[in-house]
């Protein structure tokens, strides 16, 4: 470890000193208040929320950002300064243990979100020293102890004195195991490490791995769907709205948003270009290509029948509705959580304003059970497409989710992919002869996808696997130079790869 970093925060200070940095005595007239950007109390406010009751970083985001009525200017600070610390604290925190000589554990949480966020800007955003101290100091004085607001002036600046690459040297050195050096360098948990190289390394390219933890600390672009049916093709719409709108990507409905926000971006198109409303929508592309991928599996026949067994809230379901309707078909959206089956009633509006009524319907049921199926005691239902876009860990979409990586525990596998194995069952009871069934996850994590498709196919000998890799690249734009990798038949898509999630997809066929 740097040499010079061996002083503690606090030593030679003296004890006066140390009073008057972090501890005003009784008898001292209290300073003024100084200048802290309504940004850094945004940012610090989504920490807790994160934190104290579990929300989303993205949701959390958007209502204090609202409530603070930030200019667009400081709401991109705020989102940088929170989603960022989310991304980066496991390497935060092992910088801020060296820098304290303490283990996190022993800093209360307040004052650890402040430091948090100093050591964000300082090591990540470049932000000028005396503005990251002096505003988490103050901040500090606000929001937490007042009586620590030295000790974060003293960490924020031992963190200062050394350059990031150095800190980066330090916490490797510090470190047990390679694979937990490169955990803290990347502020990912290890054992997701070890579960990406396991999912790289199935493909023969686990050399691949810093890449992609490096890809799931960047924030990416928003991407958008523009469903069929919507009059216009997306070369087109981004024609008509250069500066907003792009039409890059692998998915042949996809759009990547390059200036504005997307709200403003869909309303402007919806009146400029006339696309009837919900047609345009904010979507992942690599959701995009698992959706078309069930719809170019094989040739659809028209009065076929459609089921999406876990809509909720709804992305792919929109994807396969608009399909549906030019194709024919009919859809049955299943959502086992009845909010969340509203939200699939809201992302299938626009399409059912086009559709005819009987073809589209939103149902909620536990996907285990007959109902979701609509069978009757008399009457087993069967379907020509079903999508199982199954819970999961999410593992696939930490650049996306900034606190996602850290929620999730590997105890929580066991649970998921039980309930992931029950649902593949029920599906397959239900799977006409003939007919195609997705097995999506937005995880890459082996016990989730290959794992689960194996032994799928070896409970149930009657079905085949089909080639996934074929149907996204007959899906996709340009799909002949998309690089899908390894010898399986099902199709993984990867962040620093193919610029989505990590979608993994797997078709299979009743013989
Ligand atoms: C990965 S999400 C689906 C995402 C969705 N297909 C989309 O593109 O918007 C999985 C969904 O499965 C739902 N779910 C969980 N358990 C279920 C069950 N037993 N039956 C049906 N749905 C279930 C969850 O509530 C969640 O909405």
């Amino acid at each position: 470890m740097n040499g010079q970093r061996k002083q503690h925060p606090r030593d030679g200070q003296s004890r006066s000193n140390r009073q008057r940095n972090g501890q005003p005595r009784n008898n001292q007239p209290r300073r003024a208040r100084a200048h802290i950007s309504g940004a850094r109390i945004v940012a610090y406010d989504v920490l807790r929320d994160v934190m104290d009751r579990d929300a989303y970083a993205n949701l959390a985001l958007a209502s204090r950002i609202r409530e603070a009525k930030l200019d667009a200017r400081d709401a991109a600070l705020a989102t940088e300064l929170a989603a960022g610390t989310l991304r980066g604290m496991g390497r935060l925190d092992r910088i801020i243990e060296l820098a304290a000589d303490r283990s996190v554990k022993d800093i209360d949480e307040r004052t650890l979100n402040v430091l948090r966020l100093g050591a964000h800007q300082l090591l990540s955003m470049r932000t000028a020293t005396h503005a990251a101290v002096n505003e988490s100091v103050e901040l500090q004085r606000r929001v937490a102890n007042e009586r620590a607001a030295g000790f974060v002036n003293g960490v924020l600046r031992e963190i200062s004195r050394s350059t990031p690459e150095q800190w980066d040297r330090d916490i490797a050195a510090k470190a047990g195991s390679p694979d937990e050096a490169l955990a803290a360098a990347t502020s990912h948990p290890s054992w997701v490490v070890r579960a990406l190289r396991d999912a790289l390394r199935a493909e023969g390219r686990d050399g691949e791995l810093e890449e992609l933890l490096a890809a799931d600390n960047a924030a990416p672009r928003v991407n958008l769907a523009l469903l069929s049916g919507a009059g216009i093709a997306p070369d087109e719409l981004a024609a008509v709205e250069p500066d907003s709108l792009n039409a890059r990507g692998m998915s042949p409905l996809g759009l990547e948003l390059v200036g504005g926000d997307p709200a403003g971006a869909i309303s402007t198109a919806e009146r400029e270009a006339g696309i009837p409303v919900g047609l345009l929508r904010v979507q992942d592309q690599g959701s995009q290509l698992a959706a078309l991928s069930l719809v170019h599996a094989a040739p659809v026949r028209r009065g076929e029948r459609w089921l999406d067994l876990c809509a909720g809230p709804g992305g792919k379901s929109a994807i396969l509705a608009a399909e549906a309707v030019i194709e024919g078909a009919t859809l049955r959206a299943n959502e086992v959580s009845p909010h969340r089956a509203d939200l699939v009633r809201d992302s299938l509006a626009g399409v059912v304003e086009i559709a005819s009524p009987e073809a589209i319907e939103v149902v909620s049921h536990d996907g285990r059970t007959h109902e979701a199926y609509g069978c009757g005691a008399q009457t087993h239902e069967l379907f020509d497409r079903i999508l199982v876009d199954a819970p999961c860990s999410g593992l696939g979409a930490l650049r996306r989710r900034p606190e996602a990586r850290w929620r999730k525990q590997p105890s929580d596998l066991p649970e998921l992919t039980a309930l992931q194995g029950e649902l593949l069952d029920a599906a397959v009871a239900h799977l006409a002869p003939g007919g195609v069934l997705a097995y999506v996850t937005c995880s890459p994590h082996l016990a989730e996808t290959r794992v689960m498709v194996d032994r799928l196919l070896k409970r149930e000998p009657g079905l085949r696997e089909l080639d996934a890799k074929s149907a996204v690249r007959t899906a996709a734009r340009n799909g002949e130079t998309i690089d899908l990798a390894g010898d399986h038949l099902s199709a993984q898509l990867w962040p620093h790869r193919h610029n989505t999630d990590a979608m993994f997809i797997a078709l299979l066929s009743r013989d």
